[in-house]
Formats: structure tokens, sequence, C-alpha cells
């Protein structure tokens, strides 16, 4: 008989729950990553209650299983937990099949680079009016990044307009994301290992999770309807006449781009030579009596560089698809097939516990944040440094552009163009009106804030000191109408 690969390595497991106690619950990517170079591995594997974790480090692994072996790659899970609130309707929990495929090949058509041009204008007028807000009342920078994100994905699929942070949309759309956040152990709650309990009735409430799940079921319900019955409502009163084919997932997922925006103010506070170098371009190309456009884009080759390395940096979805098995960020791949790979086992199997045996395919997340860490990659990856993109045939370095900041393979994100636009039209539109700088500490000296991430939903710049000021008077005029 043919002796079976073994599984990838990782930590040593405890008995019955594996490596559960192990698993961190602040930035696992860095832990991971860790991991790697602790037990000599690019690939690893955990065991959390008998399910199968595997994490990628590489880049090629991860084009290698999730990209090229698409097919056995590209399934989620089962989260009975989520089913039972309502998010069945999301693309992000569909199983690879023909509902699948329309939803997606809608999503997709309407988000081609193409098709996102005509959403360029929504987008560089929401950037506007972030930067006068942030001018205006710049300690609520963080706040106003949320709504913009938010303003666009619902201008643009809906034509619904949102007025700023305290707009009840923004407020819906941060309930979700709260109660996603608060959702708790993913895919191991006590309704996903006990599917069954889905039928109890709702009098039964001796299953917390059961029950945290259907409290929700409104926010989910308003979060995919109210939109969408705004759009019907339009379209009697004829003023809109088509409303995108598009879905909650959407929705929520603004909060990358805003956690993106976060990473760019944090960095430019970090690196004050980046910011006028970013600064001097737009001077140059765009000059001072108008505000950019996306036609300027081709010509600020500079502020292309600073967004490729935002996103290498610190990617605002660090583990490609999910945070973290037990506080969701998103939503692993699964292996749907026992496969082979590098002299090892990639296995899909059962899992049995003490109560029940279910369906438990291995977890498949690419760490993102380890890819583009890579020190095989990047020299220096630490340093946020946009001039490692120049081209070797122009005296730089020739860096390879970052890998993963939007997934992998048939689940990479959908709104990857859109959402990568509404990031270049804020930060462009904030070095052109605004400069970002160090903070002053209680001994009147400029302090570099120490960067810190949020773990969680995305992972933002968490809460930094600094100083937010238009950067002349004509920016202010030019702001000021929008
Ligand atoms: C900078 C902004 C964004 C980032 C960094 C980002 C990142 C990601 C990542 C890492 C995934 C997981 C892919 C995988 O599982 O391999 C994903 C999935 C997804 N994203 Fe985004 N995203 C962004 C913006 C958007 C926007 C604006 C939309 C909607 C218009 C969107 C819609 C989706 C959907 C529907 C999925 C699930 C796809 C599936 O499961 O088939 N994303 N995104």
């Amino acid at each position: 008989r043919k002796k079976p690969h073994p599984l990838p390595p990782g930590p040593p497991a405890d008995p019955i729950i594996g490596h559960v106690r192990h698993i961190p619950t602040k930035s696992p990517e860095l832990t991971y990553m860790q991991w790697g170079k602790q037990f000599n591995t690019d690939i690893i594997y955990m065991s959390l209650l008998g399910q199968g974790v595997i994490i990628l480090n590489k880049a090629e692994d991860a084009i290698a299983l999730l990209d090229r072996r698409g097919s056995k790659y590209s399934d989620r899970p089962r989260f009975h937990f989520f089913q039972e609130q309502g998010w069945i309707k999301s693309l992000t929990l569909f199983s690879p099949g023909p509902a699948f495929r329309k939803h997606r090949k809608m999503y997709t058509a309407s988000f081609t680079p193409a098709k996102c041009v005509q959403y360029q204008k929504a987008q560089i007028q929401e950037a506007g009016k972030l930067a006068r807000r942030v001018m205006d009342n710049p300690e609520d920078w963080m706040l106003q990044t949320v709504a913009y994100s938010t303003a666009v994905v619902l201008q643009i699929a809906y034509g619904i307009e949102v007025k700023g942070k305290d707009d009840p949309y923004v407020k819906l759309a941060n309930d979700v994301s709260e109660s996603i956040s608060t959702s708790g152990a993913v895919g191991v709650t006590m309704v996903d290992v006990l599917p069954f309990t889905r039928n109890l009735p709702n009098w039964f409430r001796l299953i917390p999770s059961l029950n945290w799940a259907r409290s929700l079921i409104p926010v989910i319900r308003e979060m995919h309807e109210l939109p969408y019955e705004y759009v019907k409502s339009q379209m009697v009163n004829s003023s809109l006449s088509s409303a995108l084919p598009f879905e909650a997932k959407g929705f929520c997922h603004r909060q990358s781009t805003a956690a993106t925006i976060s990473i760019f103010v944090l960095a430019m506070v970090l690196s004050p030579d980046v910011q006028q170098k970013a600064h001097a371009e737009i001077d140059a190309v765009v000059g001072v009596d108008r505000l950019p456009t996306f036609a300027d884009r081709p010509n600020l080759p500079f502020v292309e560089k600073v967004l490729q390395e935002l996103f290498r940096w610190h990617s605002s979805v660090p583990l490609s698809n999910c945070a973290d098995v037990l506080d969701i960020l998103d939503i692993p791949h699964i292996v749907t097939e026992d496969d082979e790979y590098k002299g090892y086992l990639i296995p899909k199997g059962k899992c049995s516990t003490y109560i029940t045996s279910y369906d438990s395919r291995a977890f498949v997340i690419a760490n993102s944040y380890a890819i583009n860490r890579d020190e095989c990659r990047y020299n220096n990856p630490a340093s946020f440094n946009p001039d490692r993109y120049t081209p070797i045939t122009e005296g730089g370095e020739g860096a390879p552009q970052p890998v993963g900041q939007f997934g992998f393979g048939r689940r990479i994100c959908p709104g990857q163009h859109l959402g990568e636009a509404s990031v270049w039209a804020a930060i462009v539109t904030t070095l052109a009106t605004l400069e970002i700088s160090k903070a002053r500490d209680s001994n009147g000296e400029l302090s570099a804030p120490d960067p810190k991430f949020s773990t969680g939903l995305t992972s933002h710049a968490e809460r930094f000191p600094c100083v937010i000021k238009r950067r002349s008077e004509r920016a202010r005029e030019l702001l000021v109408n929008l």
C-alpha cells in the first residue's frame, strides 16, 4: 500500500482540542508568519477541535492551490450560524454551482475596469466631500472614511446619497459589521456543531448562539432589503430606470476600502518624505486650481506606487479570506477533495467530536500579510517605500506588485476594481488638499505613532494621534461647494 502523505507541519497540538489554545486573538497573521519561520515551513497545518486549517505563507503556494487548482479550492464552509441570521443571500457564502455562477457573473460584469469608468464621477465627488468633512472636523477623519466608502457603494449601486458619518445608512452598515464581528467562533458555534438545533422553536432558549443568530435577523434583513426597496420606489417614481445587480456583501465590504484609507493616513504620518513627493507630483500635474480626476491617473505614477505600497505594507484583509477562524473577518476557501501538494496531504475530511460528526473540509487561508512581507520578494519589507516598484530599467529595484489583497482564484473579490479606484480617489484628493503630520506629545515634541492594526472584520489602523490641516486656502475654496 502506498504510504499516505503527511500533513503539513505546524505547532504541537493538544489532545482533542488541537490548536485552539494556540490561536492568537490579536494579529494572527503575524503569528502564522512567525510559525512559518519557527517550524521551517511555508505551509502550516492546524486542527481546531478537529477542523483542519491550512495557512499558506508564500505567494507561489497560494497561486498554485487557490488560483491554479481553483476547482478544488473554491467552496466555502457551511456556516449554519450565518444561515440562521439570514446571510444565505450573500454571494460570499454560496457554494460553487449554478446560483454561484449566475451571481458572480452579474457581479463581475458590473465591476469590470471598463464598467467602473462610469462610477468614477461619483467616486471623485464623494472623495471631495470626504476631504471637506475632514478639513472641517479633522478629529472625525476615521468615521468619515467609513461614511465615504458606504457613500460610494450606495451611490453607485442604488443611487442613494449618504450625508456623512451620522447618515442612517452608515449606521445600518455599522450595525451589520458589529453583528458580524460579535458573532464569535465562526464555524464552531453550537449551531454549527449541532445544525439540527436550527429546527428548534424560538421559545427553546438553551442555545445562546441560536438566540443570538435569531436576534440579528432583522438587521441583516434590513440591510438586504432597505436599499433595494428604495430603488424600487424610485423606479415607480420613474427618476431611476435601472439598478445594478448588487447584494449585501458589497454594502458591508465598504469596510475594506475604509480600512485601506486608514492605513494610508498612518503611512503618511510615518513617512513625511513620501507625502512630500506625492504632493509635488500632484502639484506639477494637476496644479492648484482644480481637484484631481481619474483622467490624471496615468500621469501620477508616484501616487500609483503609494497605492500599491499600501496594499503591500498592510493589507486591510491580511488573511486574504479570513482574519481568524475564531473571530470572523471573512469566509475562508475550503478544499473539497483530498489533494497532494509538495509532498503534503491537503485533506478533506469529516470532523468527529464526542457529540457529533460533521462536514469539516479543511479551511485554506492565504496569509497575504506574510506573502507581502516576504524577504525573498521584497528588500526591507517592513519599510513603507513606494519607490521599490520603480523598474530596474529606470534604476529602481523593480519589486513585484503586491499579491492577495483581493483574495485568490474563483473567489477573488469581484469588487476589486471598484474598491481600488475608491481608495485611489480618496488618497489623491486627500494629498491634493490636506497635509497629514505627526502630533506633538505632552512634552511638545513631534511623536511618531507606533503602528498598530485591528484584528476583526477588517484590519484598519488603530486610532493614533495626528494633525490634519488644509494645504492652502485655495484647497478649501475648491472643496467648499461640494
Ligand atoms: C479595497 C477594497 C476591498 C478589498 C481589499 C477587498 C478584499 C476582498 C477579499 C480579500 C475577499 C476574499 C476573496 C477570497 O475569498 O479569495 C473579498 C471578497 C469579496 N468582495 Fe471584496 N474587497 C474590497 C472591496 C469590495 C467592494 C467595493 C465590493 C463590492 C462592490 C466587494 C465585494 C466582494 C464580494 C461579493 C466578495 C465575495 C466573493 C465570493 O465569495 O465569491 N469587495 N474582497
